[in-house]
């Protein structure tokens, strides 16, 4: 880890976060200087100052006296956290220091230690139920085409300047974010393109960074689970285009979720805020398609941005479906917003071949007699723009290979089912993740729903995931399209808390080979 600034000592974090020190903490303690922040002792390094404070399972100040074996030269915790620690013997020494709520401290005390490194870089951030991954990979190629040096943070990986790791969360913890926006800023990273979940923003996690340009795709159902109804799950994505969280906004009005959105920062922020859209011709920036109409070509969709002004734009994007050029709309006009002229941006993507990065799982075609997509749509809304999608493309079959998650948001799953059967001519249905939920009452409840919505539809259970991939695929014509969607990128599969390895794309190409290859890519 390089840090962007010298360390920080007890006493100054002590006096700028009202933290107490605790009982028994050793004398001279404010001299004590931390290097970084971590809130899991599996983080940890040497130096580091431990937040143990109170999660979903277990309190982590249980974990204060591994993360001092760990390196950690102090111990941040809340009252409780204090309790459980019963003396300074099980923090082995460390000063340990008190908040009320270190949730609430944690982001903005993180940033003080790394030296605040969101300051030093151009900083924009996605959010919306889909099409976050997708933009944010189209404004980090835009911002390379530019001749940026780039960080991605998001749902698939985590890329410092070109050098990519997996992502644990689609938005890291808060002391992780910093730790890694302070990584970045050392690797000389100058635009940072990230993913906000609505988690990350109910929780706080991205505290105190204020985005340079936030962008919002859309809303449709999803993650119920934790916010409860849809109010609030738009109130937590709302929150990033308050002006604590954001200098400027673009918002996609092509739903009503985003047109409230644009009112509601027209009311609060006048000229802050942009809108984009692909079928609102009111929008501050207008997609339009460059020949009359759109085409409904399997690649490369040719369009131009025009301001109410008149300046435009001229691009394209390679990826399907129309709702990938109102992502790359949203993506260019980020960049736009952010300061950069059309008239650098449009030869810089020219060079770039288009708003057309690789996006691991999304709509991503592994062959193409028959045609075959993965794709991570699993909510009804991706679903049905990922089907809409490849319909007009497909002069054969559409075969849908699809399941619902298990233990979250289950209302999501007849919804799933009516969209399925509305939209594709076969359906397979079998296991995502059914985490702690019985598989086969999950496929049942989608079966039920798919059937009572259409029940001539043709409709099958094929329990097993890779079985289910096989049969669609050798079973599919070459002019046929198969859609295996839910999972994209990910390559575990967890059944009652026990990880298996399954990559769908994996399996489409096994079953390709079985095909004897024909096609694929
Ligand atoms: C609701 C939520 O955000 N949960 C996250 C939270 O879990 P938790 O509160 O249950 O934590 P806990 O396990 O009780 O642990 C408490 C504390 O002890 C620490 N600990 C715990 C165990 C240990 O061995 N050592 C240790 O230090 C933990 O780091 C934590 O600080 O802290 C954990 C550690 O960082 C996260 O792994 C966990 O994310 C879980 C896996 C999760 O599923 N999160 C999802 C809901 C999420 O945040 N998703 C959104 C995207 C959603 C989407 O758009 O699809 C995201 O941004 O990723
Ligand atoms: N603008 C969009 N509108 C509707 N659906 C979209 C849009 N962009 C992508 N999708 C669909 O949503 C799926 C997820 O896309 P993507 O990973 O880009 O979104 P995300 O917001 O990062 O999703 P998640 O939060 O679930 O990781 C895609 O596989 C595609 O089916």
């Amino acid at each position: 880890m390089i840090a962007a600034q010298p360390a920080r000592s007890l006493g100054d974090l002590a006096a700028a976060f009202e933290l107490a020190p605790a009982p028994g903490s050793p004398p001279g303690w404010q001299a004590v200087t931390v290097h970084g922040v971590r809130a899991d002792n599996r983080r940890v390094t040497p130096g580091d100052l431990f937040a143990g404070h109170v999660g979903g399972h277990v309190h982590g100040a249980r974990f204060a006296g591994a993360a001092v074996d760990a390196g950690a030269v102090a111990v941040l915790t809340d009252p409780a956290g204090l309790d459980l620690l019963g003396g300074p013997e099980q923090a082995r020494g460390v000063p340990v220091l008190v908040a009320q709520d270190v949730p609430a401290v944690l982001g903005p005390l993180a940033a003080a230690v790394y030296g605040r490194p969101a300051e030093t870089l151009r900083t924009f951030a996605v959010t919306g139920t889909n099409g976050k991954t997708t933009t944010a990979y189209m404004l980090e190629h835009a911002l390379r085409a530019l001749g940026r040096t780039t960080g991605l943070i998001g749902t698939v990986e985590v890329r410092v300047a070109g050098r990519g790791q997996p992502a644990a969360l689609t938005t890291p913890q808060p002391a992780d974010l910093q730790a890694l926006l302070a990584d970045m800023v050392g690797a000389g990273v100058q635009d940072l393109a990230m993913e906000v979940s609505s988690h990350a923003l109910g929780l706080g996690r991205v505290d105190p960074v204020v985005f340079d340009v936030a962008g919002f795709t859309n809303l449709t159902q999803d993650h119920l689970d934790f916010h409860g109804t849809l109010e609030d799950y738009f109130a937590a994505k709302a929150s990033l285009f308050t002006s604590a969280r954001s200098r400027r906004g673009v918002v996609l009005v092509d739903d009503d979720w985003g047109r409230r959105l644009a009112q509601v920062c027209e009311r609060e922020r006048p000229g802050d805020v942009v809108t984009v859209s692909t079928t609102d011709a009111d929008a501050d920036w207008r997609a339009e398609p460059h020949d009359a109409d759109w085409r409904a070509e399997p690649h490369d969709t040719d369009f131009r941005l025009v301001h109410r002004d008149g300046t435009t734009l001229r691009t394209s994007t390679g990826l399907p479906g129309r709702f990938n050029v109102a992502n790359a709309a949203l993506a260019a006009v980020m960049v736009l917003t952010s300061g950069v002229a059309p008239g650098d941006l449009e030869p810089a993507l020219a060079a770039a071949g288009g708003l057309t990065p690789t996006v691991p799982g999304r709509m991503e075609e592994l062959s193409t007699r028959p045609r075959v997509v993965v794709d991570f749509a699993h909510n009804p809304g991706a679903l049905a723009q990922a089907v809409e999608a490849l319909r007009p493309t497909t002069a054969g079959r559409l075969v849908l290979v699809f399941g619902a998650t298990g233990s979250r948001d289950t209302a999501k799953r007849p919804e799933m089912a009516q969209v399925a059967v509305d939209g594709a001519d076969r359906v397979i249905v079998t296991d995502d993740d059914p985490h702690d939920e019985p598989a086969e009452q999950i496929r049942a409840e989608v079966l039920a729903a798919a059937r009572a919505h259409a029940p001539g539809a043709d409709v099958r259970e094929v329990a097993d995931r890779a079985e289910a991939i096989r049969v669609a695929v050798l079973e599919a014509d070459p002019a046929d399209t198969v859609l295996v969607a839910g999972r994209g990128h990910e390559t575990v599969q967890e059944i009652s808390g026990v990880d298996h390895h399954l990559d769908d794309r994996e399996e489409v190409r096994a079953a390709l080979a079985l095909r004897g290859g024909e096609s694929a890519r």
